[in-house]
């Protein structure tokens, strides 16, 4: 597994005001959506692409398009819907999928209550949608299902990721041949006692949706 923390100024200024605890819903909402474009650009540079030509007004000139199968994006409901508008923004014929995915906070366990994702993904290349990589078990179920129906390789992009997150995916991808890669906008420095990021963001659900 491959991770990538974007370093990048506009980013870690993005991330600062997200990570502010007087930062509003409103804004909070807008910087995500931001901060989301940003990195897809960072983790789309692996994208297929087959070539095309095009009538300039002057003359033909050889490009690029989007291959087929069109990407998927795949947004963890309910923190990483907060990402897909950034991202389609940027991938607009990608098709989108979707996983919703609770995290047991006494276990820390994962469990997928909703799933609406394409039967076959074979030859489809996922982006997976999640602010946070806490423990890693949620990340590393949604990554495993996606595999399990084909999916060539798998790119998430996270706002924050523990250390413990990326140490838990490593492991559960080690054996695995499909490229698996995390891109994100910080390593954070640990976890604590209750599984949350520190200093991280708080709750990104909570903070972009309320408490519910
Ligand atoms: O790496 P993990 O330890 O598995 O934790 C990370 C998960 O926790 C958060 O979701 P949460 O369960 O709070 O659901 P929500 O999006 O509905 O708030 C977050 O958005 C991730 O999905
Ligand atoms: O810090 C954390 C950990 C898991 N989920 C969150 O929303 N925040
Ligand atoms: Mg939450």
């Amino acid at each position: 597994m491959e991770t990538l923390a974007v370093d990048h100024p506009l980013v870690a200024h993005k991330l600062t005001v997200l990570r502010d605890a007087n930062t509003d819903s409103p804004t909070f909402r807008r910087l995500a959506d931001e901060l989301v474009t940003l990195l897809a650009y960072e983790a789309t540079r692996d994208v297929r692409v087959a070539e095309t030509t095009v009538r300039t007004p002057l003359t033909d000139a050889k490009g690029v398009q989007l291959a087929t199968p069109k990407p998927l994006v795949v947004p963890i409901l309910r923190a990483g819907l907060g990402m897909l508008d950034g991202m389609t923004r940027l991938l607009p014929t990608a098709e989108v999928g979707f996983l919703g995915m609770i995290r047991d906070e006494g276990s820390l366990q994962a469990q997928t209550y909703a799933t609406r994702l394409p039967e076959d993904l074979s030859g489809r290349q996922c982006y997976v949608l999640d602010p946070m990589l806490a423990t890693g078990g949620t990340l590393a179920a949604a990554v495993r299902l996606l595999l399990s129906r084909g999916a060539t390789d798998v790119t998430a992009i996270c706002l924050l990721a523990a250390p413990e997150g990326l140490k838990y995916m490593e492991n559960a991808f080690a054996d695995t041949d499909a490229p698996i890669r995390v891109v994100t906008a910080a390593v954070d420095s640990h976890l604590n006692d209750l599984g949350f990021i520190v200093p991280g963001l708080g709750d990104a659900g909570d903070r972009l949706y309320g408490v519910v």
